[in-house]
């Protein structure tokens, strides 16, 4: 039988999934892993730990679908972006936990720099605009503040990494260090057009090249696994940052195709074709993959929180007992009777990016009750989406005809459903919502060629539901005018972030 194996390493599990020829789900094996948070705004992972829960999770779905690794065409990586680790080339050995995309200790280093006025360079260079969010700054913290690791550095003994990276350097053993291009455009330090580090960024931040890994594209085979780990040798085919990956995996492989992602938070991303536009409405450029032989760009918005916001409803306020309770909450009023939900609990990310916003709940009256509450929580996340969405066609002059998603929050149809209606666009969820892993299975699958083009893998992607849009004119004009006065009330709230 053959299969690919993606290796899905996200931000609070590592999961792998086999898919075979007909990019249908074969098997799944998860593990959730420790978060850590040594001080308020810190976020850490264990590198072992993710190490260790991936290659548990590969061999656990391999055992279970009866699958052995001479079965198995390549392995396909998509991970987590932004999470930095350094490490020592001779043990391996990372030399500090990694820092998370989520963490904020470097924020008033990225003050420091958009004050001595580096943010158009930065914007210019690398689609990006300056935020802890990033990278760079953290390498920059780690140089700074592990002893011993500048030193280390400038005489090559050490190496940087995303997960992607990681996790190819120990599939390898060791033997090759790379990361692929759309990893690489999330560091604030390639140059979105030649794709390669950019010395004049290296130079301000003052980061040794020695450090960086090869920059590879993201559908080729970079080497084999070690024996050791699944018995026999497999071919590495291809990597991904989980975004990109998911916009891959949905066949967005045309100008002006989009995708929205609802997990913990939304990442909305739209391929812009071949060259890499610039944002004049705070969105993000990066590199899309392709598997065409040709640099692919995608517009990008993310939203901080979404899923989590009914995570809120279960754990902080106790309302539903699991996520998918609150689709009947929410269906048990027939409309947010005025209440509305900015649930800014991190601040506001794209397209608004305020660090001192905070989460607000407004509109409340003596005949609110919680499911009120449910259904402005849902709406909330739809209102965030389309301020993006609103903000990626301004950007680009286009109209974008429909709206695919995926995440675990998409199987929510009402969710769904005032999607369409507010965005007054179609929104359409694929048969297969594993589409991060998809993506990560087709660019590995496509470089062993177990697929033979793209357009072979386009014609496996179908559409399990399409909402369209219901909601009168009017009707979608007051409520977006009144989400933002909600918004408004919610932002700069706090002084410090
Ligand atoms: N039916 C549902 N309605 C709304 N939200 C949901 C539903 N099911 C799951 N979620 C939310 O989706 C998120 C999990 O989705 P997932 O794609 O696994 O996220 P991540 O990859 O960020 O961990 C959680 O925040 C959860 O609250
Ligand atoms: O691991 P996820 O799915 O939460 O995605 C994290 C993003 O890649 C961060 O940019």
């Amino acid at each position: 039988m053959g299969v690919v194996l993606a290796l899905d390493q996200g931000t609070t599990s590592s999961r792998a999934i086999l898919f075979d020829h007909a990019g249908s789900v074969v098997g799944v094996a998860q593990q959730e892993f420790e978060q850590h948070y040594p001080r308020p705004g810190w976020v850490e992972h264990d590198a072992d730990e993710i190490w260790n829960s991936q290659h548990a999770v590969a061999v656990e779905v391999l055992a279970k679908c009866d699958c052995k690794a001479s079965d198995v065409e390549a392995i396909g990586i998509t991970n987590q972006r932004e999470t930095t680790l350094l490490w020592d080339r001779t043990t391996g050995q990372p030399i500090h936990p990694a820092i998370v995309w989520q963490d904020r200790r470097t924020a008033g280093y990225c003050d420091s720099l958009v004050a001595a006025g580096h943010g158009q360079q930065v914007r210019d260079t690398t689609g990006l605009l300056i935020d802890p969010y990033f990278c760079a700054t953290k390498i920059h913290w780690l140089l700074e503040n592990v002893p011993g690791a500048r030193a280390r550095a400038e005489r090559g003994e050490l190496a940087f990494g995303t997960i992607d990276s990681w996790l190819i350097w120990k599939l390898t053993g060791g033997r090759v260090h790379v990361t692929d291009v759309t990893n690489a455009s999330r560091t604030m330090l390639l140059n979105l057009r030649t794709c390669q580090w950019d010395e004049s960024l290296l130079d301000l931040l003052s980061i040794p090249a020695a450090l960086l890994p090869e920059i590879v594209e993201s559908s080729e085979v970079y080497g084999e696994t070690d024996a050791q780990w699944f018995g026999e040798t497999i071919k590495i085919g291809g990597a991904a940052g989980d975004q990109q990956a998911a916009l891959f995996g949905q066949n967005c492989t045309r100008h002006g195709m989009a995708k929205n992602t609802y997990g913990t938070g939304c990442f909305m991303l739209m391929n812009v074709g071949e060259q890499p536009q610039r944002s004049e409405n705070k969105l993000l450029t990066s590199v899309a993959c392709s598997a065409a032989g040709r640099r692919e760009y995608a517009l990008e918005g993310s939203v901080f929180v979404a899923g989590a916001a009914v995570q809120w409803l279960r754990d902080g306020l106790g309302i539903i007992e699991s996520s998918s309770d609150v689709e009947s909450l929410a269906r048990s009023v027939p409309d947010s009777d005025g209440v509305y939900l900015v649930p800014a609990f991190a601040g506001l990310g794209a397209p608004h990016w305020d660090a001192y916003a905070r989460g607000t709940l407004v509109g409340l009256t003596r005949g609110t009750h919680r499911g009120h509450i449910a259904r402005a929580t849902l709406e909330g996340i739809a209102f965030q989406v389309a301020d993006v969405f609103d903000a990626m066609q301004k950007d680009t002059g286009m109209n974008i005809a429909e709206l695919r998603v995926d995440g675990g929050a998409s199987a929510n149809d009402l969710l769904m459903q005032f999607q369409a209606d507010i965005m007054k666009t179609p929104v359409v969820r694929p048969k297969v919502i594993e589409t991060t892993a998809l993506g990560a299975a087709y660019l590995a699958g496509l470089a062993v060629g177990f697929w033979k083009d793209i357009h072979e893998i386009e014609s496996i992607w179908e559409a399990e539901k399409v909402f369209t849009p219901s909601l009168s004119e009017s009707e979608v004009e007051h409520r977006r005018s009144r989400w933002a006065e909600a918004l408004h009330r919610a932002q700069a709230w706090e002084t410090e972030a």
